[in-house]
Parts: structure tokens; C-alpha cells; sequence
């Protein structure tokens, strides 16, 4: 790998929606050109992508997978990323490092919509991709019906590079576009070039003309070709195709079977020809992509082995990585090329090459790695996806609580997108992440790698309690035990407070009736009562006053006032009107706008009340929600959200206040409450 030069390695990752062939076109891509013999199936779980327990036992990505091969002198390294929108954190991560992405879909119009995150965050990155229409033997709608609606999804123009060629319903070929040259497929074999058929001559050059005018927007000198009538030479087209793709501006679009592997070497292709040298993705990212001089790498995914070991997938962006380099500080514990699970070990790695390096230890997914003191400026990364779906987890063994955050941290740093807290109120541990499946993996995870075996529950709701009323209450606390007695005497006004305004302890003692020191003892005392008030929850918006008391000069102690005070506390509260208070999030709900009617009704179906909705700017199409949501309702929220927006509605949420619980759902909390052991007795 050492003299390679720079122009001859391309990074592609492979995205798309669930389910839509990614895994299987990386299999092929690499059978194709030669670094598997053997091609395995999904279904067989034999592939060289997806190898963890985790995925197999599920036949879908969970994780990103690195795999290497060459094609025609070039060093191609694929990324296969999950689909499933509940692993969206783990492609976002692995793109932000390739110099080019394929999006693999199905040619089913219904089901576009679910590439328009994808499209997003690739403009948003304005990293070059291109289109691989798959399961074309399974085509619902017709090609250019599929296009069309593609093209309602992509903010850059969609520009085939092919036509197919049909036998009944069966795809046998296609035609590239530039070349106005036919094909048949073959299994096994490339495509046979063959005659253009009569019958699609005038759609083929329907669609050749509609690519030229697209290309033709970006290059003047081809429009006054068009206009000129002249057919641009094939050269022509092809820089055009790469300097645009390269640029972002075009997105070229292919077709075919990746399970037949038809199709598979055209893609190859227009990789090589016209997918970005690193060089220029480099370059565009403001940096230097020489291979001396300073190493600059971005770690694109971090891996527990089951040894435990920790193995850091980069991209090397600048400079050359080699074995033993110290990196922010860390030495690089090994290089590795790596082929799905199995890895082997490489001496050094240069600009565009994605590799894997050990024991980078602290170093975290995201992070900008470099081998100079000089300050470098760390390179965007992917936005953390905010959790939105929880479970309350427990290990079955209580003896492995003390392993369980030790497990927990590094499940974080395979996967950012989860999060984990004990709650402060309730003090369940709480895991966070993107949805069931991806809750469901990490449980997996801490089974099988960490043996740790969990239970789950939903969590508990941190209600709080607060009054509407106001008291005036007398507490006593006198204890004769043999020697030393105990002897503590207050009075307290109890108050409301304003939503937010938290507690307040103040005294208004005059003539040192309860001397200064015993009076921190009063307020822990009230203090501790609010902890767990008279409906079993903290209790929050008080305002305790200490106005009067007695003492006694020998058997008071601080510790009798507090119980003095937990007395009147126990006494006073209950007179106070207490009611319960609710946690209420401020969300923000993004959907496309044909889904916005079924995104309100969730939210007000689910008690929450509607503060306005807009489009989204800068995404043509999508509408952005604004509102209020008890917690309560927050469980299932995005289950339900998805499933009224074909998977790709969205939302973001944070604490915003409190609120009282309506009385007709007080009692059933109550009960519920009470029910788990945790009512106040
Ligand atoms: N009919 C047909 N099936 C295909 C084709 N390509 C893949 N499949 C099947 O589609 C299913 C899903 O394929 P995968 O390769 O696992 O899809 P994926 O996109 O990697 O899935 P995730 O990573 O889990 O999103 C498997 O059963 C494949 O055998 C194709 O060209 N035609």
C-alpha cells in the first residue's frame, strides 16, 4: 500500500433505507471483483457485513462494516451502514469520513419518501452520491415513475446513466446512457453488449437528452453543443459527470439486481471514473491531502472485539498513518485493513484509505486524531441524535449491579447514540436510545459481551408534588432516655410558591427563642420531608418559614429540631391542598407536510397542546411542529410517530416545566404509584 498513489483509492459507503439491499450489493461488489469467492447470503447470515450475533440473529445491519477489495489498480474500501432509522447515528458517523456514498433503494415510488433524511444529510454534507436502483426483478413501478419520484426528494438534480431493458416483467439489460450501447445481463458473467432494442430507441433518447440537459446546466460549452444539435463526444460526457458528481451538484442514478449481481459492474465503474479521488474530497474540506507532512485521521466508528479489545475505524485525511504513531498522545496499537469482523494487519495506511487502528484508548468516535502539537482544527462531525425512546434496566443478577456502568460506558462509545442516566428521583437506571430494536441490540450487547443478563421495564414517571394552599403548624420533638433527653419546638408557615420557584427555607426568629445553631437542623428536617411529600414525590414550589419554637438548655441538639421540624412537616402538608405535578417537554416534531394533520392529532391525541407549525427552512417539503408533551405521554411517542410517517418523522424534546396532573388521571397515578411500593406510608 506504501507508494500507492493518492488518485487511485476511493471510500464509499453504502446507505439507503431497511431492508433494501445494501448488504447484499457489498457482497457482490466484492465477489465481483474477486476479494470473496464465495458469495454469502443475508438469510444464511454468511456475509462478509453484518458477521455480529446481534445483526445475524436479525438479518439487518446494526453497526457499520469495513470492507476492502481492488478493482482495476483501485483501492475501494465500502462502508455498509444500517438502514433502519434506529441506527441512523452509525451511517451519519461512517459518512461523514467517505469520499462518496451509493444509496441503494427499492424501485417502488410508495417508499421514496424514506430516502429524504438520507438525501438531507448528504446535501446538508454535500457529499458527492449516486443511486442504485435494486430489486429491479421486484419493480413495482416503472422506471422513470420511480425517477420521478426521486427526484421530489433530492434537492440536486437526478441524472440516469442507464435505461432499462424489460423481457415481459423480467429486467434482462439496460442501456448506458452515455455510450447509447446495450446490454444483457448474464449471471455470473459481465453484461454481453447486444443491439439497441427498436422498441425503446425513443425512450433511450428521451432519457439521454433529459441527462445531456441536465449536464448541460453545469457547462456551457455542452449547451451550445445541444443547442447546436451536435452529439457531444462520450469523453465530454464523462468529465462533465465527474466533475459534477465530485462537486455534488448532479446525482447520477443507477439500476439493477444486487442479489444477481447485475448491475453491479457498471457501478464499479462510475466509482472509478467518476466518484471523487480523496484527493479532492480532502481538498474540499479545506485540507491538505499530501502524503508527508502532518497525519491528520477522524475515527468513524468504534469496536469492542469480544476480546474486549478496542479496535477504532479512521479515515485518514491527510498525511500517512503508520503502527506505533502516536496520535492525540495515545500510541496506535496496530493497523488493520479490515474485511467485516476479520482484520489483518497492515504497517501503515495513507490519504483516502479507512483502516482500523488498536487500543486508541479515551479516544472517542468523531474525534480528530493528529500526530503533530501543532492546533488542529478538529473536523465537523456528525450531530449526537437526541434518545427518544426508554427503557428502566436492571441486571437479573443483583450481584452485577457494580459491573453494570463500567458495561454501560463502553456500549456508549461503540454507539453515541444511546445514553444512559440513573434518574436522580426515581433511581432507575435508565438506557435511552432511538427505538425498541436499538434498545433491544444494546441489551443483546451487555448479554452477550459483557454477560450481563437485564431486565426491563417502562420507567417510572419523575412526577412531583407540590400545594395550593397555605398552613400554620406546630412541631414538638421531646425524648426522655435515660441520661440526655431530646428537645426541639418549632413553628412553621407553609406556603405555596410560583411554578419554577423551587423551595425556599426562611425564619423569622427574634430573641434567639431557637438558637442559631439548631436552625440548619429545622431545615434539613423540612428539607428531608420534602424528599417524599404527603402523595409520595419530592415536593417542590414551598416557601417554609420558621416563625417561632422553644428550647431547652440542656437536651436541645440540632438533631431534635430536624425532628421537631419533620413533625410539623408530616403535619402541615397534608392541610396544604397537595396536588401532583408533571413533567412537560417542549418538543419539536418534524415530518414531510402530508404527514403534518396525523402529527398533530398525536400530539393532541396524547394530551399535548400545539404551539404552532411551519416549514422547514432550507427542506422543501417538511414541516416542523411545535408543542408541549406530558412526559407521560413521551413513551411510545416516537413508535407511533414513525409509524404515521412511514419511519422517517422525527422529534426533538427537552424538560420544560411543570405542570399539574388533570384530576381525572391523579387517582390512576396514584394508584399506580402506591402499587410499585413507593408510596409514602
Ligand atoms: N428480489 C431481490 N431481493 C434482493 C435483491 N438484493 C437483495 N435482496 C434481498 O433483500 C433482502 C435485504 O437485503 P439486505 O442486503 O440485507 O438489505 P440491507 O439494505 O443491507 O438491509 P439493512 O442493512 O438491514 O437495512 C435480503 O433478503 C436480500 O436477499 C435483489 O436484487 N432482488
Amino acid at each position: 500500500m506504501n507508494q500507492k498513489a493518492i488518485e487511485n483509492t476511493r471510500n464509499v459507503a453504502i446507505v439507503g433505507p431497511y431492508s433494501s439491499g445494501k448488504t447484499t450489493l457489498l457482497e457482490s461488489l466484492l465477489f465481483v471483483t474477486g476479494a470473496i469467492t464465495r458469495k454469502g447470503k443475508v438469510t444464511e447470515g454468511n456475509t462478509v457485513s453484518d458477521s455480529s450475533a446481534e445483526s445475524r440473529d436479525r438479518q439487518m445491519s446494526v453497526e457499520v462494516s469495513a470492507a476492502n477489495t481492488t478493482y482495476q489498480d483501485i483501492n475501494l474500501t465500502f462502508l455498509d451502514c444500517p438502514g433502519s432509522i434506529e441506527f441512523a447515528q452509525e451511517t451519519y458517523n461512517a459518512l461523514v469520513g467517505a469520499g462518496a456514498a451509493i444509496i441503494v433503494c427499492e424501485p417502488v415510488v410508495d417508499r421514496v419518501l424514506t430516502l429524504a433524511p438520507l438525501f438531507k444529510f448528504l446535501d446538508d454534507w454535500e457529499i458527492p452520491h449516486l443511486v442504485f436502483i435494486n430489486k429491479m426483478d421486484r419493480a413495482a413501478n416503472n422506471f422513470m415513475e420511480v425517477l420521478h419520484a426521486l427526484k421530489q426528494v433530492s434537492s440536486r438534480p437526478l441524472l440516469p446513466q442507464q435505461y432499462p431493458i424489460r423481457q415481459a416483467h423480467d429486467l434482462i439489460g439496460y442501456i448506458d446512457l452515455i455510450s447509447e450501447q446495450a446490454y444483457h445481463y448474464h449471471p455470473g458473467s459481465p453484461a454481453d453488449p447486444v443491439a439497441l432494442p427498436d422498441d425503446l430507441k425513443e425512450e433511450e433518447h428521451q432519457a439521454r437528452q433529459e441527462m445531456l440537459e441536465t449536464l448541460a446546466d453545469f457547462d456551457d460549452h455542452l449547451l451550445e453543443e445541444l443547442l447546436e444539435d451536435i452529439d457531444p463526444p462520450q469523453d465530454e460526457i464523462l468529465q462533465d459527470l465527474k466533475k459534477e458528481l465530485s462537486a455534488d451538484q448532479i446525482v447520477p442514478v443507477f439500476l439493477g439486481m444486487a442479489d444477481q449481481d447485475y448491475g453491479v459492474r457498471p457501478l464499479l465503474e462510475a466509482l472509478i471514473k467518476e466518484a471523487p479521488s480523496p484527493k479532492e474530497t480532502a481538498t474540499r474540506r479545506g485540507l491538505e491531502p499530501q502524503d508527508n507532512g502532518d497525519t491528520i485521521l477522524q475515527v468513524l466508528k468504534t469496536y469492542f472485539t469480544p476480546q474486549g479489545g478496542r479496535l477504532s475505524l479512521v479515515r485518514v485525511w491527510q498525511g500517512k498513518l503508520t503502527d506505533g504513531m502516536i496520535l492525540n498522545g495515545v500510541r496506535a496499537g496496530g493497523i488493520y485493513s479490515l474485511m467485516g469482523q476479520q482484520q489483518q494487519a497492515i504497517n501503515e495506511a495513507s490519504v483516502g484509505d479507512i483502516v482500523a487502528i488498536g487500543r486508541l484508548e479515551g479516544i472517542q468516535t468523531g474525534d480528530t486524531l493528529t500526530n503533530t502539537n501543532k492546533d488542529i482544527k478538529p473536523l465537523p462531525k456528525a450531530d449526537t441524535l437526541k434518545p427518544v425512546y426508554a427503557l428502566a434496566i436492571t441486571p437479573e443478577n443483583r450481584k452485577d449491579e457494580v459491573k453494570l456502568s463500567s458495561a454501560l460506558s463502553k456500549l456508549l462509545e461503540e454507539d453515541p447514540s444511546l445514553y444512559w442516566e440513573q434518574h436522580g428521583d426515581t433511581r432507575e437506571v435508565i438506557l435511552w436510545g432511538q427505538g425498541e430494536i436499538h434498545l433491544q441490540v444494546a441489551l443483546d450487547r451487555l448479554r452477550r459481551k459483557y454477560n450481563l443478563p437485564m431486565t426491563t421495564h417502562l420507567p417510572q414517571i419523575p412526577y412531583k408534588e407540590t400545594i395550593r394552599s397555605s398552613t400554620k403548624v406546630h412541631g414538638r420533638y421531646k425524648h426522655q432516655t435515660g441520661g440526655h433527653g431530646a428537645f426541639g419546638d418549632v413553628y412553621l408557615d407553609i406556603k405555596p410558591l410560583n411554578r419554577g420557584e423551587g423551595f425556599q427555607f426562611h425564619e423569622t426568629i427574634v430573641g434567639g427563642v431557637v438558637p442559631k445553631q439548631y436552625i440548619p437542623g429545622v431545615e434539613t428536617g423540612v428539607r428531608e420531608y420534602l424528599s417524599h411529600g404527603p402523595l409520595g414525590f419530592p415536593v417542590v414550589d414551598v416557601n417554609v418559614t420558621l416563625t417561632d419554637g422553644s428550647y431547652h438548655s440542656v437536651d436541645s441538639s440540632e438533631q431534635a429540631f430536624k425532628q421537631a421540624a419533620r413533625l410539623a412537616m408530616t403535619e402541615g402538608m397534608p392541610q396544604c391542598s397537595p396536588v401532583l405535578l408533571e413533567p412537560i417537554l417542549s418538543i419539536t416534531v418534524s415530518a414531510p407536510s402530508e404527514f403534518t394533520s396525523k402529527a398533530l392529532q398525536l400530539i393532541t391525541g396524547r394530551r399535548g397542546q400545539i404551539l404552532g407549525y411551519e416549514g422547514i427552512s432550507g427542506w422543501k417539503g417538511w414541516d416542523q411542529v411545535t408543542a408541549y408533551l406530558p412526559q407521560a405521554e413521551m413513551q411510545n411517542f416516537i413508535i407511533e410517530l414513525r409509524s404515521l410517517t412511514m419511519g422517517v418523522g422525527f422529534f426533538n424534546w427537552e424538560f420544560d416545566h411543570l405542570q399539574e396532573v388533570p384530576d381525572k388521571l391523579t387517582e390512576s397515578v396514584l394508584a399506580n404509584h402506591n402499587g410499585n411500593g413507593n408510596g409514602k406510608n
